[in-house]
């Protein structure tokens, strides 16, 4: 049955001629095979709502926690009518660059908010400003309505020195671009599915399955290169970066992006193998799919236990998130689904995921294969390089347990001024994420402090509780009234949360986000009567894994980790050897048929010799 993917809706006739007629249906539309209640997660999303087939599904729109804050394809503006102050000019007024180091945290923490955001997320307007709508810093057509460029002004304390005047930048685009609406709000696009289904490693570009697996014991397909398992490089695959002829790896059905995601999505794909094998050995009577379904369950929902269970508590806090129901003592299943509420991903939870940029350090520690530290990389200079990337694996997987950047009213320079090395001249990433939003129509700093902690500010004063004194001068001294503050730019100067380390109302916007996950999801990791639900014997064995765990068992290399691997090494957090990481046990999962099967084959050939 053909679905409006804008609506989820089915797609009368005459809606399908129009959009063939203007060659729509790729983007608009999604052909949807019927639903069997009890078949595994599909991977384009659909069926998830049983009411509902397309909701959710690979394209499906955001939802918004608050309205838009406009119904044109204006950014946001003050309150006066006048525009926004410069988004750079805001940036550099309210981070200072520097390098800094988290006093708790390692790498890991940003790199995995990242990975996770390409589950749910997409780049499509990083690949438009790149590959597409590549002229917006060119003069004659700065003012094209498909841009949007950060301006530098003439007293730049970086540029002004150089010739650099403008930084590039897109309008998002819209599924009004894409002609599947004519909703006078701008609709953002996002090419992903509603749910943390690791979309990043089985359906990135919404191709299926078939073009990852080898349909051999449920395994994924993989390459080696100098004795390490690699995803297939391809012809379509895209690293501009990658020098020389040595540097080949480039990924056919996965991202090539950053490093942080790069090495996620490396040590994903080797889990979801090496889970095939252990499955395989507890149940040798197993076929592909069998293996392959539960193989990619039991990654997915490791992959959701380390970022709901470890990365949430280790930015929030424990005791917060038991407030806030996160998080039970029992650690037992949780079911809080309800058929009514289709899946949804909000807007401005895949905005503030931003804010991390502040956590993200320029530089990566290089260390040598037996942990002797070598050198300072500048890490940004190997996004797009996955040559590079696959090429120094040891080093690159020990730099994860640095120190990441603090959140110290800096940011890093690279970060500022030079976000896309050698692709773009000079970016600076967090005025981008201002631009963005403004697009997007998010509403104001104080309107989501209303809306999450029931505090209405119309004063500077009144922003007290959330902001320290001398910050509220810096905002004050750029924004002519409390309530034009940016969301983001709230979020950078704000206080963290009691008990946690990220501001109160970013850890709002996160947990929401948990809740609406949790409640839309039918196939959601903790519940027990979901199709192929985990066993409480199996659902304990995950409860168990931990972001140590994943790198001990497929990091290069690596012999010790972190006790706690989103922290930094220290003396209350010291390294430690694999063998005293907890680790799931596998026969969880045996299959008694199959143990009847396999015993009595057993018991024939022993017959028989
Ligand atoms: C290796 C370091 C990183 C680089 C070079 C990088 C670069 C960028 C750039 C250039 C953009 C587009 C900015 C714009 O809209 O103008 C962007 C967007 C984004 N970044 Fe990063 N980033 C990095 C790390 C991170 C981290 C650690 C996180 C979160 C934990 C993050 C989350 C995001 C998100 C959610 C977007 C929005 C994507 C979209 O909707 O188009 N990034 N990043």
């Amino acid at each position: 049955v053909n679905y409006d993917v804008y609506t989820g809706e089915t797609a009368p006739k005459c809606l399908m001629k129009f959009y063939e007629k203007n060659n729509f249906t790729d983007n608009c539309v999604v052909d949807v095979k019927p639903c069997d209640p009890n078949e595994w997660r599909r991977v384009d999303g659909t069926c998830n709502n049983l009411k509902h087939p397309a909701s959710g599904t690979y394209l499906a729109p955001l939802a918004r926690i608050m309205p838009a804050s406009f119904d044109g394809q204006e950014p946001r503006k003050a309150l006066s009518g006048n525009p926004l102050p410069p988004e750079r000019i805001v940036r550099i007024n309210l981070l200072g660059e520097a390098v800094s180091s988290h006093p708790i945290f390692n790498h890991n923490v940003p790199s995995f908010g990242i990975y996770k955001f390409t589950d749910i997320g997409s780049v499509h307007d990083i690949e438009n400003m790149l590959l597409t709508t590549t002229w917006c810093c060119e003069k004659e057509r700065m003012n094209d309505k498909a841009c949007t460029p950060n301006i530098v002004a003439d007293d730049d304390p970086v540029f002004r020195y150089s010739g650099i005047r403008c930084l590039n930048s897109t309008k998002p685009l819209t599924y009004q671009d894409f002609g599947c609406t004519r909703d006078a709000v701008p609709s953002i696009i996002k090419k992903a599915t509603a749910t943390f289904d690791e979309s990043q490693i089985y359906n990135l570009h919404n191709k299926g399955d078939k073009v990852i697996r080898t349909f051999e014991n449920g395994k994924l397909a993989v390459e080696e290169e100098d004795g390490k398992w690699f995803p297939p490089n391809g012809p379509t695959a895209f690293c501009p970066n990658n020098q020389g002829p040595e540097e080949t790896r480039c990924f056919e059905n996965y991202a090539n992006t950053l490093l942080p995601v790069t090495l996620y999505v490396i040590w994903f794909v080797r889990h979801h193998n090496y889970i095939c094998d252990k499955l395989k050995e507890v149940n040798p009577c197993w076929d592909d799919d069998r293996l392959f379904y539960t193989a990619r369950d039991i990654n997915n929902a490791m992959s959701n236990q380390i970022y709901f269970r470890e990365w949430y508590e280790t930015l929030i806090g424990r005791q917060n998130l038991l407030k806030a129901g996160v998080i039970t003592k029992d650690n037992g299943f949780r079911d809080l689904y309800d058929e009514n509420h289709d899946p949804e991903m909000t807007t401005e939870f895949t905005h503030v995921i931003r804010w991390f940029h502040l956590m993200q350090e320029s530089n990566a520690k290089m260390y040598d294969k037996k942990g002797n530290y070598l050198y300072d990389y500048p890490l940004l200079n190997t996004t797009f390089r996955m040559g590079f990337i696959a090429k120094n694996m040891e080093s690159f997987t020990k730099s994860t347990w640095s120190p990441c950047h603090d959140f110290d009213n800096t940011v890093s320079f690279d970060v500022a001024n030079r976000g896309l090395p050698g692709v773009q001249e000079a970016l600076d990433i967090p005025a981008g994420d201002l631009n963005k939003a403004r697009h997007f129509g998010l509403r104001s700093y104080t309107d989501y402090i209303e809306h999450f902690e029931g505090s209405k500010i119309t004063k500077w004063e009144e922003l007290e509780q959330f902001v320290t004194k001398a910050n509220i001068e810096k905002l004050a001294h750029i924004f002519e009234d409390v309530r034009d503050v940016d969301l983001m730019a709230g979020l950078w100067v704000s206080k963290s949360i009691k008990g946690g380390y990220i501001p109160e109302l970013l850890a709002d916007i996160l947990i929401d986000q948990w809740y609406r996950s949790v409640k839309s999801d039918r196939h959601w990791y903790e519940r027990d009567n979901r199709p192929h639900a985990f066993t409480k014997r199996q659902l304990e064995q995950i409860r168990k894994v931990s972001v140590s765990l994943l790198i001990c068992t497929v990091g290069d290399g690596v012999d010790e980790v972190p006790k706690k691997g989103f922290l930094r090494v220290s003396k209350k957090n010291p390294l430690v050897p694999c063998s005293k990481i907890q680790k799931i046990d596998f026969r969880a999962w045996a299959d008694d048929k199959c143990q009847a099967k396999s015993k009595k084959r057993n018991g024939w050939r022993n017959k028989k010799n």
